[in-house]
């Protein structure tokens, strides 16, 4: 099984187990958070937290051994739609939601940690949207979600530079929640949320929730997958992952 669901004391853990490939998202993941987002929808869930095994990668985004295989936009659009619709149901779930990233995030990666509410980043672990290398964006809703979440100039420039970013950068420039320096940091942040009622918790992120109703979230993300699909039919795209695929075979 290539993810890990868990209930504890209202606590509801998604883990990515795939560390041989970097936590890299297939099709089996994409239904893994449709049923957790079913799940912590349903249930009496007061937190959710996202995180994977392993220590050197929470996620390095879509597996591109299997989605390489996506050639022309009709065939990439369905894997970027619904991958977006899983991560716009969890952000918009009316609980917290917490990215406990783990590891190096890339790509895709770093847009399933932005669709969460909050992001603990453990001080090894290196981040960014480096979509740009491969001659493409973003395409799961992350582009979207970071300038929801950073000031514009910090956002637009981590989608621009497609590098990676220290933990410290990533506090800096308003991405990382807090850099985890031991396991009782992730104690602390926990238990300070579990003071307070989770109805209380809920409300808040309700009110969230309708500024990104009224502001057409949905759509916009919508607009970021059409366009990725359109990049990803690209021969630079395409020639890029190449690149990728045939420099780690060797
Ligand atoms: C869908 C789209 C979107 O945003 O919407 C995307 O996500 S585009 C996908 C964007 N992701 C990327 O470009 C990921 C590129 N990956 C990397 O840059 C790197 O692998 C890191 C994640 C930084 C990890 O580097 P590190 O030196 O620790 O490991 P490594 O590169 O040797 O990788 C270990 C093994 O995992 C594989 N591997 C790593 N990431 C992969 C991925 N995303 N898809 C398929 N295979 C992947 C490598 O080929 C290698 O296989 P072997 O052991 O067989 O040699």
């Amino acid at each position: 099984m290539s993810y890990h669901i868990e209930s504890a004391d209202g606590v509801m853990t998604f883990t990515i187990d795939r560390p041989h490939i970097r936590n890299a998202v297939n099709d089996e993941i994409i239904d893994g958070m449709e049923e957790l987002v079913r799940s912590a929808g349903k249930s009496e869930v007061r937190l959710v937290i996202v995180t994977a095994a392993g220590d050197q990668a929470f996620c390095s985004g879509g597996d591109l051994s299997v989605f390489h295989a996506l050639r022309t936009e009709e065939e990439a659009y369905p894997m970027l739609k619904r991958m977006s619709q899983a991560l716009y149901a969890l952000k918009t779930l009316p609980i917290p939601v917490i990215a406990l990233v783990n590891g190096t995030a890339v790509g895709g990666g770093c847009e399933i940690a932005t669709a969460c509410d909050y992001r603990l980043v453990k001080a090894h672990a290196k981040c960014g949207f480096v979509q740009g290398n491969l001659v493409i964006t973003s395409g799961w809703g992350g582009g979207t979600y970071l300038f929801e979440a950073l000031q514009h100039d910090h956002a637009l420039q981590m989608l621009g530079e497609a590098r990676l970013y220290t933990a410290d950068e990533l506090e800096t420039n308003g991405w990382a929640t807090k850099v985890i320096r031991s396991p009782k940091d992730i104690d602390v942040f926990l238990s300070q949320m579990k003071k307070v009622r989770p109805e209380v918790h809920r409300a808040y992120k309700e009110m969230a929730i309708r500024k990104w109703k009224e502001t057409n979230l949905e759509g916009r993300v919508e607009e970021e997958v059409r366009r990725c699909a359109q990049l990803w039919a690209e021969d630079a795209h395409h020639e890029a992952v190449d690149k990728f695929l045939n420099k780690t075979n060797q």
